[in-house]
């Protein structure tokens, strides 16, 4: 695992977007998994500028997102389909058709986490990705306690998320239930991993995970098994881990 420490969250941001871009250039028809939440809204406004500048071309690039919560359709402004729109698909050349992201209406969700699943093996599996994570610890819609053999599937949002999240929506009550969310066997299986995080908040839950045991209550603690793990987080985020490295 490679840790890059950050002052700011704008040079997280920077740092994040760098290592995505070098995938892009080295392997221009690479397949991105992709995340949402507050954390890589700035990675991905840095990759629009690099491609507004002409550095970056999304022309062959294929994409999946980690997740969709049930329920919204995708014109619906919190749901993660129009999120990665908003903030990524619609603001550099990459094709639609090769932007993929679960379908949170679908009326059979076990037939779609299936179709998801196999699709994401079709493309010959996900080059590198990029993941936020919850202060619970949870990675995609991964909750604390799942197992860490599941593939893409149907997820109950615990209160500590749908508290978490409330913040996008009018009310606790409008925060959807259930998600659907690749598996933490699905992501494990991504040749590479790209973990972002920003803020003090998030400094108990990352030394948890980096630090502590491997264990389902902290799913992004699995982290630690794979291969090619990196880190990119500002100081605050790595506030409780001791090391002494700092970029930006
Ligand atoms: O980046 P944020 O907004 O702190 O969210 C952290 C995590 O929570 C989620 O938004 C889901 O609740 C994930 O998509 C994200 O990785």
């Amino acid at each position: 695992m490679k840790i890059y420490k950050t002052k700011t969250y704008k040079d997280m941001s920077r740092k994040a977007a760098n290592i995505l871009s070098a995938q892009v250039i080295l392997k221009p028809d690479c397949v991105l998994g992709l995340a949402t939440g507050s954390t890589p809204i700035g990675t991905y406004d840095q990759l629009v500028e690099w491609y507004e500048k002409g550095d970056l071309d999304f022309s062959e690039v294929k994409t999946v997102n980690l997740d969709e919560y049930r329920g919204l359709t995708r014109t619906d402004d919190q749901s993660y389909y129009y999120f990665m729109h908003s903030h990524l698909f619609d603001r550099v050349n990459i094709r639609p058709e090769n932007t993929n992201v679960p379908d949170g209406m679908a009326e059979n969700p076990d037939a779609e986490c299936a179709r998801y699943e196999a699709l994401i093996q079709s493309m010959g599996g996900v080059d590198i990705q990029l993941l936020g994570i919850g202060h619970n610890g949870h990675i995609g819609f991964n909750e604390p306690g799942e197992s860490f053999a599941k593939e893409t599937h149907c997820v109950n949002l615990t209160e500590r998320t749908i508290e978490a999240n409330k913040r996008f929506f009018a009310t606790a009550d409008d925060v959807p239930k259930q998600a659907i969310s690749m598996g933490i066997k699905t992501i494990m299986r991504a040749r590479k991993i790209l973990l972002i995080a920003s803020g003090e908040d998030k400094a108990d839950i990352m030394a948890q995970a980096l630090l502590g045991p491997v264990v389902p209550e902290v799913p992004a603690s699995i982290l630690q098994m794979h291969d090619d793990v990196v880190v990119v987080a500002d100081e605050a985020a790595l506030s409780k881990i001791p090391m002494q490295d700092s970029i930006g």
